[in-house]
């Protein structure tokens, strides 16, 4: 089987500077260049080499492509990759890994590859790919794509290697199942969570994509690997709250691995993997069997930069691992086999000497078979309906079916989608009345420059009939244009109104039927906060537009009075009073305008206060709701623990019983056997003697 020695690789990503820490005052003391990355701690500038550092600005897709994919072809061909995110609490983990719509994290960027692979050998090869999510927090674990209560343990298997026994393996047989797996998963991690503060620093989460395939028409054994996506939390930061570096049991654990394998003070002595779960997890990853990429997240500000250095004093370490990968074939037939022949062994060995320690391996084994023969496709695929059955109501009894499943329905779609086409002809006309306003002004701003040359040339007295003429003519044409463009760009403005209306309709209809994002306060709150910018923008656009307009109307009719009255013209009185009244009628436009502007805003932090009530009243009840989900969850398992309870006892009972009534028959038995045994003698005696009569009488 081919293996490969490799060194765990890392990387360095500096999230960018956040708004918030911005106005908080907050500096980057965070400087790369190249594979270097340096850090200001306060005056001393400390500098770390890695396999790649980046700062804010790069996308997760060009990390992706550069530094994953590689290790995706690895998986491919049959080797385990291990890809892990490292970091404090807001340090960019989950922007990395999971991305947003613009940009696409590792595990989406990821996920299409593996598909487009998978298509591109569709008739040569076969996939069968299927994911497991596990959280770990203070050694808990959690199912995320099946939150049950059953026991889960970590062991190991002749062919898995280190997995989680318990957890819920569902089918993705395309891109688009496996992202909602993700997303689901995530999801239930997020809102799952009690303790959220504890939940930001402590929890770690491991995605696994099994990934099997073999040749099509072929007996050849096939291949089987696996590429996990670690979210790996890192030091806490002290700001959020008790959590400090050293009371996060599960990353001293992390640590004491990374040291023991990394630091060559400590390297070839005891690797302390069982003390923690997630260690124990990440086994392969550190060390073992895997192609390992370990992403150190950090944030460029001061305040952060204590977190910051841990982190990259561990990643320094983490670089000095070594792994030995090897491609791993997918032997289940024979490793069922071989498991089949041990437990014959050792059940011969149990009969004639029974010893505690075979009988607890003659246990090990049977599971370990047990684990082997699901292990087919075809069991897998039967469980994992299985799975998919059990997860709803399970989902439910956390209280989070909502949360976590698609809770947009169909109706709830169409509605967006609805809203999704009004705004995109109100960005278009916003668009064409930008262009036409833009039109409209050069136009304006032409003609004051053609007035103002003809004034020119009035006054130097050197105007003959013909020049005049022309100018008068093309000055005129200019007006007639600037009026049917004006009339255009009114249309434009009142269809832009119209639809900004029906939009304003439609969504409150929406909200009235309750159908927007039900279920989801959070994400309703970040998408109506969203769209009350692009609102607030427009508006302030329109209005800039109209005051602006409005100036520049004023100052034009100022222009051409005055270079009528340059040209001698005399205003009788009622000209006069018409322009003043004109100029006047323009400029309390104006006023009403601004006071149009003030009023809004008066409105817009209204609605925000409102608004705020609103996601906080919402948030409580969903709280509570959440809580008493919770509280009937508890009862029943309690009820069920206790009929649970009650049914061993009595199930013990009657094994006690039974035990008792084999041992009073196996006794019974022998006796019997004895009885038999005597009776046989008995009879062989009795036949005997008839023989012995029988020649007597012959005799006689
Ligand atoms: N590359 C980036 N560009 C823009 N914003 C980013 C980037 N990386 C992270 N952020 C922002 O930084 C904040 C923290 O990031 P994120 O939630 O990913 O951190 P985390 O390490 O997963 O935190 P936690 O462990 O607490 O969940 C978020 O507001 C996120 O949007």
């Amino acid at each position: 089987m081919p293996s490969e020695t490799t060194q765990v690789k890392v990387v360095v990503k500096a999230r960018p500077l956040l708004e918030v820490e911005e106005t908080k005052g907050g500096k980057n003391v965070v400087k790369i260049s190249g594979d270097k990355i340096s850090v200001d701690t306060g005056g001393k500038e400390q500098t770390f080499v890695y396999d790649g550092s980046f700062a804010g600005d790069v996308k997760a897709n060009q990390l992706y492509k550069d530094r994953c994919e590689p290790l995706l072809q690895k998986a491919l061909e049959g080797y385990n990759v291990s890809i892990m995110a490292f970091g404090a609490t807001g340090s960019g983990k989950s922007h990395l890994m999971s991305g947003t719509e613009d940009d696409p994290g590792i595990v989406p960027c990821l996920n299409h590859s593996l598909y487009k692979h998978v298509e591109e050998k569709a008739g040569k090869k076969e996939f069968f790919i299927t994911v497991t999510f596990v959280e770990i927090l203070d050694e808990q674990m959690t199912d995320l794509l099946n939150p049950h209560s059953n026991e889960m343990r970590v062991r190991q298997h002749p062919q898995l290697g280190i997995y989680v026994d318990g957890l819920s393996e569902l089918v993705a047989n395309d891109g688009e199942t496996l992202a909602k797996l993700y997303e689901q998963g995530s999801r239930a991690r997020k809102m799952g969570a009690t303790d959220v503060r504890a939940h930001r620093a402590r929890s770690h989460s491991i995605f696994t994509i099994h990934v099997d395939q073999k040749e099509s028409n072929s007996s050849k054994v096939g291949l089987k690997s696996t590429i996990q996506m670690v979210d790996l939390a890192g030091p806490s930061d002290p700001h959020y709250g008790s959590e400090g570096v050293d009371s996060n049991s599960s990353l001293q654990a992390v640590a004491r691995v990374i040291a023991a394998l990394g630091d060559s003070k400590k390297k070839g002595g005891h690797v302390p993997y069982r003390d923690s779960r997630i260690t124990r997890l990440l086994q392969e990853a550190f060390g073992g069997n895997a192609f390992s990429l370990m992403f150190a997240c950090i944030s460029p500000a001061d305040l952060f930069s204590q977190e910051t250095m841990v982190t990259l004093q561990y990643a320094t370490l983490a670089r000095n691992i070594k792994n030995e990968a090897r491609v791993n074939l997918d032997e289940t037939t024979h490793i069922i086999a071989d498991l089949r022949e041990e437990i014959a062994r050792l059940r011969d060995k149990l009969t004639t000497n029974s010893k505690k320690e075979d009988v607890m391996k003659m246990e090990d084994l049977i599971h370990d078979l047990q684990i082997a023969k699901r292990q087919t496709w075809e069991e897998k695929q039967r469980l994992s309906i299985q799975y998919e059955e059990e997860r709803k109501t399970n989902l439910a009894n956390k209280g989070i079916l909502e949360w976590v499943m698609d809770s947009m329905r169909k109706g709830d779609k169409e509605m967006q989608e609805k809203l999704l086409l009004l705004q995109k002809e109100k960005d278009q006309l916003m668009l064409q009345y930008k262009e036409k306003r833009k039109a409209v002004d050069g136009m304006k701003e032409d003609l004051q420059k053609k007035i103002a040359e003809y004034s020119k040339m009035a006054d130097s007295g050197k105007a003959t009939d013909a020049s005049t003429k022309a100018k008068v003519t093309a000055i005129h044409e200019l007006k007639e244009l600037l009026k049917s463009e004006s009339e255009r760009l009114k249309e434009i403005k009142q269809h832009l109104k119209e639809v900004t209306e029906k939009q304003r309709t439609e969504r409150e209809d929406a909200r009235s039927q309750n159908m927007m994002l039900r279920g989801n306060a959070e994400l309703r709150q970040a998408v109506e906060i969203e769209e009350r910018k692009k609102i607030e923008m427009e508006n302030a656009i329109m209005v800039e537009d109209e005051m602006e307009r409005v100036g520049r109307e004023v100052d034009f009719l100022r222009m051409e009075i005055q270079n009528k009255v340059e040209q001698g013209k005399q205003y009788s009185s009622e000209e006069g009073s018409k322009l003043e009244i004109e100029v006047a009628e323009l400029k309390a436009e104006r006023q009403v305008i601004a006071l149009q502007q003030q009023v809004l805003e008066q409105e817009k932090a209204r609605l925000q206060r409102t608004l705020d009530d609103a996601y906080k009243h919402h948030k409580e009840e969903t709280e509570i709701l959440q809580l008493q989900n919770f509280q009937t969850f508890r009862n029943y398992r309690e009820v069920f623990e206790q009929q649970k309870s009650a049914l061993e006892q009595r199930y013990r009972g009657l094994l006690e019983d039974a035990v008792q009534d084999a041992v009073f028959m196996s006794s019974r038995n022998a006796e019997m056997v004895e009885e038999n045994q005597s009776l046989r003698q008995e009879i062989a005696e009795l036949k005997d003697r008839l023989t012995v009569l029988e020649g007597q009488a012959a005799a006689n």
